[in-house]
């Protein structure tokens, strides 16, 4: 059984939890920032360069989901190579295909690694700190780029435009007059329902489970009003507020409604705005259903928080996964 599973701060980081150090169903957090932040930009170290970069992901993780719309997105499929470790958590971390050879999952090309945590070592032998995805990877200098999927967006939205064709190099999910409104609302989201649902998810007693899940709701009810007649959150575009949410919102029914007790309602039967807007993501813009993978999203958090889901089965449901338009 895993003792240690990942819980997101306030911010909508993740943190360790031990789960050992749950007591009275108050959980003690420790928390861990991502370590790596280095930037890619002409004047640093990591200059921008078809073909140096690599990203090593989960489909199963939200914010490696997150990366992997927006490499899609941008277009950089000739760029920066991408691998997808299995979705099964195991004791040493994410595994590759040498090690779970689960549908999907790649192996590393780069080094045949068999975990995550033998590149942050490859890179710096006495790091002590969680290994996650997403992790961006330099192949020049065989290191560690940047693991927080807040930077891997943004570099991926700007650092790469120059070997780009113009339609994809002018897509910005970032624009300079919706920047303010677009870290406004991914904020509330990060904090209303990404932590919400987790904090639900992981709760060991009923007050510190419904101190989350009441007031998710409520944030969703409040949701389904902002997304009133509206495509999309920020303005009238696609912007990185939408893929924030997105993540969220794809894995609802799925996960979260029955595997982490968020079942006050369904989004297909409750919401009908929140509904139609995630439905239009995935159904028409082909980089929101080409990174999601429901099996490896389930298989995921049903095989990998073995506390609350010992006998290890995947439920069939919900048919289908996601609503037809
Ligand atoms: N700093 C990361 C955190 C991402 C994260 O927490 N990833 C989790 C999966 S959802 C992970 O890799 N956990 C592995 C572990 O804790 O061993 C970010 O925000 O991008």
């Amino acid at each position: 059984m895993l003792s240690r599973v990942s819980f997101l701060s306030s911010t909508g980081r993740c943190f360790l939890l031990d789960q050992n150090q749950s007591t009275k169903g108050e959980l003690h957090l420790c928390r861990t920032q991502a370590e790596f932040l280095h930037q890619i930009d002409k004047q640093g170290p990591f200059a921008p360069e078809p073909g140096r970069y690599h990203l090593y992901a989960s489909s199963s993780c939200p914010w490696a989901n997150q990366c992997l719309i927006v490499h899609k997105l941008k277009g950089l499929d000739d760029i920066i190579s991408v691998s997808i470790a299995s979705p099964r958590l195991t004791k040493e971390g994410w595994a590759f295909a040498s090690v779970d050879a689960f549908p999907g999952t790649d192996p590393d090309p780069l080094y045949n690694s068999r975990y995550i945590k033998d590149l942050y070592h490859r890179s710096h032998p006495k790091f002590q700190g969680r290994c996650t995805v997403p992790l961006l990877w330099d192949k020049r200098t065989q290191s560690v780029v940047n693991n927080d999927a807040d930077d891997i967006m943004k570099i991926f939205n700007f650092a790469f435009n120059d070997f780009l064709p113009p339609h994809y190099a002018s897509a910005n999910l970032y624009p300079t007059h919706l920047r303010h409104e677009i870290r406004r609302i991914a904020d509330w989201v990060n904090e209303s329902i990404t932590k919400a649902i987790f904090k639900a998810g992981f709760a060991v007693s009923s007050t510190v489970y419904c101190s989350a899940v009441i007031p998710l709701f409520e944030a969703l009810d409040q949701l389904e009003g902002m997304l009133a007649g509206k495509d999309y959150l920020v303005g009238n575009q696609l912007t990185q507020s939408d893929i924030i949410l997105y993540v969220n919102m794809i894995r609802f029914d799925p996960i979260y409604y029955h595997h982490f007790k968020c079942n006050m309602r369904m989004i297909r039967t409750g919401y009908p705005n929140i509904h139609t807007w995630l439905r239009k993501l995935y159904w028409r813009i082909p980089a929101f259903q080409l990174t999601t993978d429901f099996n490896h999203i389930k298989s995921g958090f049903y095989l990998s928080y073995d506390p609350i889901n010992n006998s290890g089965i995947v439920p069939m449901g919900p048919v289908p996964h996601i609503e037809p338009l």
